[in-house]
């Protein structure tokens, strides 16, 4: 399924591997045209499963394969929480994917765990910033926002993407890059996150759902039942292109 006015692309696979399959190469693809293009590659990460969906790229041919020097990595959202601990985004992408990679560890950008999570939004954003201003990541002419080469994202059940929940009055900032929120209703509830303009003004979006746990959000989100009050999840519209990343069983509702 594909949206030409959106720029929504919509692929749904047999299997939870299939996805992983297909997705590996999609973003395998896309670090061979922005290091060509750009001579760096900057990707966002998600927390949750989405971590174990890029395994692939940890296996031949692409651990060989892909130029690994030219990645900048972020995250989209972390858990105010020591690098150490289980509940810490960065702990989950280290152990499953970036300890199995050679990107240089200068190249990977950690939220200062050190730091409240105001402090941390704050030093992240000023971080931010500066790899804008020596052209390490992109800036969009459309936003004047960072504008991301590509961003790995998951979804929750309820519809939320990186730490933005339905409801939350942090759906609305639209100065900052990113913010803290002190009250997520998922648990830790100290997490700092990428504002909507930020997300919207990457070039490329993967949203990867597998399994039970979000059908009823893809439905609302993807079905043909319009939804009253928008999920998260729809206000993501980036640059270039949002493509879903689906396994049979996260659709199901969809191809009722
Ligand atoms: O809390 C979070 O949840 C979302 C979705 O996680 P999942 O386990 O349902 O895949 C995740 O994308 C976000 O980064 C994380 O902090």
């Amino acid at each position: 399924m594909a949206d030409q006015n959106n720029k929504k692309v919509v692929k749904v696979y047999d299997t939870e591997q299939d996805v992983a399959v297909s997705l590996a190469k999609y973003v395998a693809d896309l670090s061979a045209k922005f290091a060509k293009e750009r001579g760096s590659f900057t990707v966002v990460l998600s927390g949750g499963y989405l971590i174990d969906n890029i395994r692939k790229l940890t296996e031949p041919p692409y651990v060989d394969s892909v130029e690994w020097s030219k990645w900048h990595v972020f995250w989209v959202d972390e858990r105010v929480v020591p690098r150490n601990h289980v509940d810490s985004n960065y702990k989950l992408a280290f152990d499953g994917f970036l300890s199995k990679v050679p990107i240089p560890a200068g190249q990977v950008y950690a939220i200062n765990d050190a730091l409240s999570a105001e402090g941390a939004a704050e030093d992240y954003q000023t971080v931010l910033k500066h790899l804008v201003d020596t052209g390490v990541l992109a800036k969009s002419s459309v936003t004047g926002f960072p504008k991301f080469d590509l961003m790995l994202l998951g979804m929750g059940p309820d519809g939320h993407v990186a730490s933005l929940f339905p409801g939350h009055p942090l759906l609305k900032e639209n100065v900052k890059w990113v913010t803290h929120i002190m009250d997520s209703p998922k648990l830790p509830p100290q997490r700092i996150t990428f504002t909507f303009p930020v997300i919207n003004s990457s070039a490329y979006i993967a949203m990867v759902v597998c399994g039970p746990g979000e059908v009823d959000a893809v439905y609302k989100a993807l079905g043909k039942t319009a939804n009253p009050e928008l999920l998260p999840v729809q206000r993501v519209t980036p640059e270039e292109e949002l493509r879903w990343f689906l396994d049979k069983v996260a659709a199901s509702k969809l191809q009722e």
